[in-house]
């Protein structure tokens, strides 16, 4: 990802390297020219050239200033359009992920370690790589030009303080590494308890656990802070080292700069030009360290982040057989699947035939395999073994985007996202507001829209949060049939809703999509009498299908469901 993201920003890179050279050669050279002028002055010698010198010096400055405002554009931009573009990278990967690699992912840790890591990867690129190519090489190379110009011997004294520099470094970074890591992990710990205490108020006032919720996050976000606090120390105590050994240099260049000046073999000028270009010379590799220690650290954030990504792609959810019409025959032949590969398999040999344009309820009691059943049939989880078909073509070979194009699915959980009514019924497509206003008429949610001042530009909150569960339900299924798709599968649409809702919402449902495949799992029965085809599931497997009316008279497990289902209807 870090390589796509790179290659978004070529332009600005190339003219960040550029402007860097392009600055360090300006200062250094102004040094020599200060260092020149320094010497005229002093020596008293060819004072008629000091104008020439002192514009020169002038525009040397001048240029440094504004190559300095040049850079502050990529320096701006690369950073955070890296960052962002990393976050949405991430995105990308995501959309194409394997549904059970998605599922197995927490929403908390996964949200801060998209953030730790895309801030880790801009790190990596621009604080690390583009600093060193911008900043300390042109530094570094153009200050031991001009050191190597006026003392070749102070390059020995200049070797040996880098090789202090490193082996300080050596030791940080090993400490830093350490309390870096369980800095992160502190991270996700705290993103993933405060995302689910912010997200589920109800279950957490409820059972009275925000006191202990909150009790713990305290314990993580001081370990937090302290960890902070320690990575900052340990960076300082590097930096106070570092400028301790460069005084230590400079009072020895001093020295023998006033013996020279003394004897007669140097100049005021050089020895001040020395002492500047010291500091520059110095200043990269102090950098360096500082940055390496820092990449080092990026670098673990980011392998977290991309590990936390690098799960399988859904190997057809973009490639395959195009569906470019869907007739909606479907066929199971002895399909097989597990979650665990160490656990038994929780659907065995299911076969059954549905034939195009017809409707289907599935049945069972909670467990028996409805919704994993409804997932293989939407390609979300693949079988293990045995055949699926959609009319006629392997499903294992159809490209399932193509299929989503003509498909309609409300899943069990909250089936509504953070958007309007207009949104959560059409997305970002342009829709005809009349057409829109008659689906939600359909579901009985045209007197509601009617009754907001904002009407479908209301915003329904997170999840819906601000719907009720049957006014969330039946906004999906007015989404069902406003999209008028050739496959229509509901999972356990109708569990809030009241009878008398119910049993208008799915006449209207059967209504609209007679001759369209319909598929339903319910577990109220009475709102299924009137379907095609009933399968009955019972522990993973499909132990009978037929009619309402067929599977009542000869099926005892039927008659013991749809008797429990009326109780629930007669208390109810
Ligand atoms: N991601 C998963 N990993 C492991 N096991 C799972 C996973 N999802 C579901 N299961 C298990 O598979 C079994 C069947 O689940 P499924 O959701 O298909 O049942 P269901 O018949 O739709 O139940 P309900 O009527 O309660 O919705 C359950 O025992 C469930 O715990």
């Amino acid at each position: 990802m870090l390589k796509n993201s790179v290659s978004l920003f070529k332009k600005q890179i190339v003219l960040y390297v550029l402007l860097g050279f392009a600055l360090q050669f300006a200062s250094a050279y102004g040094i020599h020219t200060f260092q020149r002028l320094i010497d005229r002055i002093s020596l008293s010698s060819g004072l008629g050239q000091l104008g020439s010198l002192l514009l020169l010096y002038g525009v040397l400055l001048g240029a440094c200033a504004l190559l300095n405002y040049a850079a502050e554009y990529p320096q701006t931009q690369l950073p955070r359009g890296l960052t962002e573009k990393l976050k949405l990278l991430a995105l990308t990967r995501l959309s194409n992920m394997d549904y059970r690699a998605y599922r197995d992912l927490g929403t908390g840790e996964l949200i801060q370690s998209i953030e730790n890591g895309a801030q880790a990867g801009a790190g990596i690129v621009y604080g690390f790589y583009l600093r060193i190519l911008h900043e300390l090489l042109p530094t570094l190379l153009f200050s031991l030009l001009f050191i190597g110009f006026y003392s070749p011997g102070i390059m020995l004294v200049i070797a040996a303080g880098y090789a202090v520099v490193f082996l300080l470094t050596r030791l940080l970074l090993r400490f830093l590494y350490s309390i870096k890591a369980s800095l992160l992990a502190s991270q996700e710990n705290l993103s993933r308890y405060s995302v689910r205490g912010f997200m589920e108020l109800v279950v957490f006032r409820l059972n009275r656990r925000y006191p202990d919720e909150i009790r713990k996050l305290n314990g993580i976000t001081d370990d937090i802070v302290r960890k902070n606090v320690q990575i900052r120390m340990v960076h300082e105590s590097f930096f106070a080292l570092f400028e301790l050994l460069i005084i230590g240099v400079k009072i020895v260049v001093l020295a023998l700069g006033i013996r020279q000046i003394a004897a007669g073999e140097s100049t005021i000028g050089t020895v001040l030009a020395l002492l500047l270009l010291i500091d520059k010379v110095y200043s990269p590799i102090a950098i360096f360290n500082v940055i390496y220690v820092n990449y080092r650290l990026d670098r673990l954030a980011y392998d977290r982040f991309e590990r936390s990504l690098d799960a399988p792609e859904d190997r057809n959810l973009n490639r395959g057989r195009q569906v470019e019409t869907l007739r909606g025959s479907i066929r199971f032949e002895h399909v097989s699947f597990r979650y665990d590969a160490d656990r038994p398999a929780l659907l065995r040999g299911v076969s059954f035939s549905l034939p195009a344009g017809s409707s289907t309820a599935i049945v069972g009691l909670s467990g028996s395999g409805k919704s994993t059943l409804v997932k293989l049939l939407l390609g979300l989880l693949k079988k293990e073994s045995g055949r699926l078909t959609i009319d006629g073509f392997d499903i294992d070979e159809l490209c399932l985007d193509s299929l989503y194009a003509r498909t309609s699915y409300i899943s069990q959980d909250a089936p509504i996202f953070d958007d309007t009514l207009r949104g959560n019924l059409a997305f970002d497509a342009p829709a005809d507001e009349a057409e829109l206003l008659r689906a939600l008429d359909d579901v009985r949610l045209g007197d509601k829209l009617r009754s907001l001042p904002e009407g479908l530009d209301t915003p329904v909150g997170e999840r819906g949060m601000k719907l009720s569960g049957g006014e969330k339900q039946r906004l999906a299924f007015a989404r069902v049939l406003f999209q008028r798709r050739d496959l229509v599968v509901f999972d356990e649409p109708v569990s809030a809703l009241d009878n008398i809702t119910e049993r208008r919402i799915m006449e209207t449902v059967l209504d609209r999509f007679r001759g369209r495949t319909l598929i339903i799992v319910a577990h109220r029965l009475h709102a299924i009498r009137s379907v095609d085809r009933i399968l009955l599931m019972r522990g993973g497997e499909l132990v009978d299908q037929g009619r309402f009316e067929d599977l009542l008279a000869r099926s005892a497990y039927f008659r013991e469901l749809w008797s429990k289902d009326g109780d629930v209807q007669a208390h109810g």
